[in-house]
């Protein structure tokens, strides 16, 4: 998977704004997000067929720019949406398991806390690591420790090559720690869609998070 991808990787539920979500969608998309993961859960989180069609929508709004769909735990909603790849955490349905009966081009991301997690990922053939959360956070609602700019780079020191994308509580002014700390992008919630200005804020995620690529 090419790194870059995981740039600016934004996420979001309905439930992660009190506006329209395909119109926050598509204002980061215009601001130049790089990733998009739809990741409907917690409370108010819709279900069935709502969330399906949710899904649909903000898949082709996706493909309209270009950037790959991602959905979040759910193996069965991401095939019937025909997603371009799965997000799996710790506690969902084994990697190995989910790759047998997923298409063999998809994107597939794995949560990572700490090295132990990022070892067995890689083993697995993740093509991400999710590495967080970085900072404190009250969009999920079961977070664990946060593992700040040490977290990432211990994890960075056993990775290797897989990329790297740091995610919690990640607001404008620690993207540039967290590239030099080994993370090849930043994952944003409530950074992005509770901005007032979604557009310029994605924008300006994304001129930051590039910058420091240039600059490392
Ligand atoms: C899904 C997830 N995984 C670790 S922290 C988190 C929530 C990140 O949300 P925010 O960017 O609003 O802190
Ligand atoms: C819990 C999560 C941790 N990391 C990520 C991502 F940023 F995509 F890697 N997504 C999640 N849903
Ligand atoms: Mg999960």
């Amino acid at each position: 998977m090419d790194k870059e991808l995981l740039r600016v990787y934004f996420i979001m539920g309905s439930n992660n704004t009190t506006r329209d979500p395909l119109t926050v969608l598509e204002e980061a998309l215009q601001g130049g997000i790089t990733l998009f993961q739809f990741r409907e859960k917690g409370k108010n989180a819709l279900k069935g067929k709502a969330k399906l069609d949710l899904a649909i929508k903000m898949k082709r709004l996706c493909h309209a720019y270009n950037i790959p769909f991602i959905v979040n735990d759910e193996v069965d909603l991401a095939l019937e949406a025909k997603a371009d790849g799965i997000h799996i955490g710790q506690d969902d349905e084994p990697l190995i398991h989910v790759k047998k009966r997923c298409p063999e081009n998809w994107i597939y991301g794995v949560s990572a806390t700490n090295e132990l997690e990022a070892r067995h990922a890689v083993q697995d053939g993740a093509d991400y690591i999710g590495v967080g959360p970085v900072y404190g956070t009250n969009t999920k609602e079961d977070a664990k420790q946060p593992i700040g700019l040490k977290g990432i780079a211990e994890i960075r020191s056993i990775a290797g090559e897989l990329p790297i994308v740091a995610i919690g509580g990640i607001k404008l002014g620690h993207v540039f720690n967290i590239r030099k700390a080994g993370a090849d992008g930043v994952s944003v919630i409530s950074g992005i869609s509770h901005a007032e200005k979604v557009r310029q804020t994605a924008e300006l995620f994304c001129n930051y998070s590039h910058f420091t690529a240039s600059y490392s």
